[in-house]
Parts: structure tokens; C-alpha cells; sequence
């Protein structure tokens, strides 16, 4: 399978980068932690992860999921939200089921790089 190519290379995966980055802006349970982010340089890494994710000839040379989210307090919780977040913008970008699959397997798999606190749902 050639998931780049059913991300839409990479000007798909730049449209479905702002449409995720959008829905987090808009989604109150997660929104806050991003106050104080440069939202342009946020864009452009997620690009060069997501494409070098599903296969593309991108290099992600950002900070490691660790390094990134350590120290942020990022519960399960807000982890779940911004994975439904990424499901939302695949689906109002139509990308096929089994590509959508293949990407949030990947995603799933960062959750202990990037999870360091509890809230109130654990
Ligand atoms: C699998 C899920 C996630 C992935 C793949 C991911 C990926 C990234 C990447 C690539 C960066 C940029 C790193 C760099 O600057 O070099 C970043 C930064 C950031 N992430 Fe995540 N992230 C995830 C989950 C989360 C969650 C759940 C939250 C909070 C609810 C979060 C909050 C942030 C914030 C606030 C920054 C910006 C830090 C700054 O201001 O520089 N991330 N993330």
C-alpha cells in the first residue's frame, strides 16, 4: 500500500495538518496547552512526521515525543481527545479507512513517550 500517495503526498498531508491544528484550536478540552505555541513551526514539524510516518520522503528533525511534551502535564485524557481530533481531520479530508488505521497505529504508539500526568479520569 502506498499511504503517502493516499495521504495525497504532500500537499494532502499539509491540508490535513491545518485541518487537525484547527479542530485542536477549537476542541476546549485540549485547546489551552497550545496558548503559548508557535503554531506555524507546530505545522510544519507535524508535515515532516506525518509524511516521513506513512512513507513519504520527509524528514522529521524535531525534538524527540519525550523532549517535546515533557513537562506539560499531558493526561490520557487529552491524549484520546487529540487522537479523535487527527480521526476527525482524516475523515473531513476523505482519507481512506485502512491509511487512516495505519497512521493512528502509529500515533498510538508515542502515548507513553508523551503521557506524563493524571486527571481526574486517570
Ligand atoms: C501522538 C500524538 C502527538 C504527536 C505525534 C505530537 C507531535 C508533536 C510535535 C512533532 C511537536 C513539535 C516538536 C518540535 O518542536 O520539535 C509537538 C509539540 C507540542 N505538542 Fe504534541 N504531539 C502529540 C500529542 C500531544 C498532546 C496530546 C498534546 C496536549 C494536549 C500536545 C501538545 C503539544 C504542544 C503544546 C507542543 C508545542 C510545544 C512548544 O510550544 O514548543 N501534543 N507535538
Amino acid at each position: 500500500q502506498d499511504y503517502y500517495a493516499q495521504y495525497g503526498g504532500k500537499a494532502g498531508i499539509t491540508k490535513l495538518i491545518n485541518t487537525f491544528v484547527g479542530n485542536v484550536a477549537n476542541d476546549p478540552h485540549i485547546n489551552y496547552y497550545f496558548a503559548h505555541t508557535n503554531i506555524p513551526h507546530l505545522k510544519y514539524e507535524l508535515v515532516q512526521q506525518v509524511c516521513m510516518a506513512v512513507g513519504g520522503p520527509c524528514k522529521y528533525t524535531g525534538l524527540s515525543m519525550r523532549k517535546a511534551h515533557e513537562g506539560m502535564g499531558v493526561t490520557e485524557s487529552a491524549f484520546n481527545y487529540l487522537a479523535q481530533d487527527m480521526m476527525d481531520a482524516m475523515q473531513t479530508q476523505r482519507i481512506p479507512m485502512s491509511a487512516q488505521n495505519y497512521l493512528i497505529a502509529i500515533l498510538a504508539s508515542m502515548e507513553p513517550q508523551i503521557v506524563t500526568a493524571n486527571g481526574p479520569l486517570g
